[in-house]
């Protein structure tokens, strides 16, 4: 409920973040965040509980569908705003966590952008957050170096990465900033540092300030960014529209509305992204009541699969068709040490997927480790001469509402699923213990792809019908030993998370066995940090 405005208090930060990151926390900065929760925050959750209304239609048996009420939106003749001179190559990606060695690195990388992830990457611990802060600050000011334990040296050479930075989803609290007694959005809390203390600076430069808005679920969530955007610029003296995003379409709802959300931004939006590990997530958490859209292992669900296919293909078109940039997504594998064979073969495997992509019409990729852009960057090169390939309309494709919904065929090994369980188990730990992007078994693992793990045992287990290929049935306690056996192998390990084990096999058994998918991990597991 909105606080008269007499009773308005001044905003408040709990939490003993370090001195130099709390510099950021100004009374003026936690002053802009609390305007954008005053302002905001009710139509917040008036979309979070349209969420819960539309999940509530596809449990009961409903599908999602392209909407009557904005057809004119997709039928009618209408284009985005120019693209600014920073962004129309983007041809290589880098993303990762605001951790500052690796903000560093990725600048340097080769990389057109640089992505600073506060969402699936980065645990929002407080001092991880300000922190990541405090870097970004220091990045655009020129003033970011590092010195490793090591001794090692680092600094931003000439020609760095354009920086993007992603806030938050719509749907985490950030605890740690309170305002007329409640928690601010962490969405509003990411943007609205970076906007307060960046934005002019960037502006000035004409390198922004840019943006990746994640996991949204419809046009409404669109126009509420926009909203949020206008208002940073009017207060902090920018023109309209100066403030970029990029959207990634990651939620299965979204691809019915990849128009509408361009249409929502168009005054601000350059293009939007295939985030095809939330997506697989949401097709998962979607349909999770709908017994004859089972996905097979998470392994067997690759971007060449017909429903994936369909939807990567319909967002080149979609953006293509609007003037916006058609962003591929991010191959899991990254580089393997010591094994020169098991490394090239995982490299083919990124360049295969680069190839599918500039192929398919895309615009750029992701990739997510530096010794991975060289690889993206040349099947770019090869295959796309120019900036970008905006003109590539796609008008051959003809995407159905049933070749996004249906699932591919594969199947459900004990492999398949003791995977998912290692994995869920070992990133939650991670994260607990504050890193949100890990390898695991040669692959990036990160909020997203652990997701899909969780979802995806959920799913099995509560059916209760389904059976792994060799026919065994799968049930609850195979799920409960090897959450155990993985728990107590974690425990005994220097991993990352070993010190977590326990305590996210907990949490893994409950989020598990609920009679609900819960909605995130993040957000049970958020209340156990800090
Ligand atoms: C689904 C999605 O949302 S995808 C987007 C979110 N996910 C990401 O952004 C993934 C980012 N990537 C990473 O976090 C890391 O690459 C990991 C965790 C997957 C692997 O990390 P590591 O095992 O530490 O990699 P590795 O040891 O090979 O690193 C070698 C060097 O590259 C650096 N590096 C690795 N990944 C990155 C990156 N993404 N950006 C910048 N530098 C990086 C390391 O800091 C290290 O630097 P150093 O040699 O100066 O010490
Ligand atoms: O954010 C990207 C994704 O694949 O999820
Ligand atoms: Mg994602």
């Amino acid at each position: 409920m909105a606080v008269p405005q007499e009773h308005w208090s001044l905003p408040t930060l709990t939490g003993a973040p370090s001195s130099r990151a709390a510099s950021l926390a100004t009374p003026e900065a936690l002053a802009f965040v609390a305007e954008l929760h005053r302002r905001f925050e009710p139509e917040r959750r008036r979309l979070l509980e349209a969420r819960r209304q539309r999940q509530a239609s596809y449990d009961a048996g409903a599908l999602p569908d392209f909407r009557a009420d904005t057809a004119d939106i997709r039928e009618s003749d209408w284009s985005v705003a120019p693209i600014p001179a920073a962004l129309r190559d983007r041809r290589v990606e880098i993303t990762g966590p605001v951790e500052r060695k690796m903000i560093i690195n990725a600048l340097n990388s080769g990389a057109r952008v640089f992505m600073a992830d506060f969402e699936d990457s980065t645990t929002p611990t407080l001092a991880n957050l300000l922190d990541g802060q405090r870097n970004l600050r220091d990045a655009v000011t020129g003033t970011l170096e590092y010195t490793s334990p090591e001794g090692r040296h680092y600094r931003v050479g000439a020609d760095p990465a354009v920086l993007v930075v992603r806030p938050r989803g719509w749907h985490l609290p950030e605890k740690h900033v309170e305002v007329d007694g409640e928690p601010v959005a962490g969405a509003l809390f990411d943007f609205g540092l970076y906007a307060f203390h960046n934005a002019r600076d960037l502006h000035a430069r004409d390198l922004g300030p840019y943006f990746y808005l994640p996991k949204l679920e419809a046009m409404e969530e669109a126009a509420l960014w926009d909203a949020v955007m206008e208002h940073a610029e009017r207060a902090l003296g920018l023109p309209l529209g100066s403030m970029k995003a990029t959207v990634l379409i990651e939620t299965l709802p979204a691809a019915f509305q990849m128009d509408e959300i361009l249409y929502a931004l168009r005054r601000r939006v350059v293009g939007l992204n295939c985030g095809r590990w939330d997506y697989i997530f949401s097709y998962l958490k979607t349909l999770r009541a709908h017994r004859d859209r089972v996905l097979p292992e998470r392994g067997q669900v690759q971007m060449t699969v017909p429903f994936l296919k369909a939807y990567s293909e319909l967002l080149i078109r979609t953006c293509h068709h609007r003037g916006a940039f058609a962003m591929g997504g991010m191959a899991a594998q990254i580089p393997i040490k010591g094994d020169e064979a098991a490394n090239a073969a995982a490299l083919e495997k990124v360049r295969a997927d680069k190839l599918r992509e500039v192929k398919a019409g895309h615009d750029g990729t992701w990739v997510a480790h530096p010794a991975l852009v060289p690889v993206a960057k040349a099947v770019f090169d090869e295959y796309m001469p120019e900036p970008n390939q905006r003109d590539v309309l796609r008008e051959d494709v003809r995407v159905t509402r049933e070749e996004l919904l249906t699932p591919c065929a594969g199947t459900i090994t004990r492999a398949g699923f003791d995977n998912n369980v290692e994995v869920a188990l070992r990133y939650t730990a991670a994260w607990l213990d504050g890193l949100g992007c890990v390898p695991i078994h040669h692959l990036m693992e990160d909020a997203a792809t652990a997701e899909i793990a969780r979802a995806q045992l959920w799913q099995w287990l509560h059916h209760g019908d389904l059976h792994f290929a060799d026919h065994a049935p799968i049930d609850f306690a195979l799920f409960d030993r090897a959450l155990a056996a993985h728990a107590h192998r974690l425990g005994e390990s220097d991993l990352p998370g070993a010190t977590r084990a326990d305590e996210a096999a907990a949490l893994l058994s409950a989020l598990t066995h609920a009679d609900q998918l819960g909605d995130f991990l993040t957000l049970p597991a958020y209340d156990r940090i800090d």
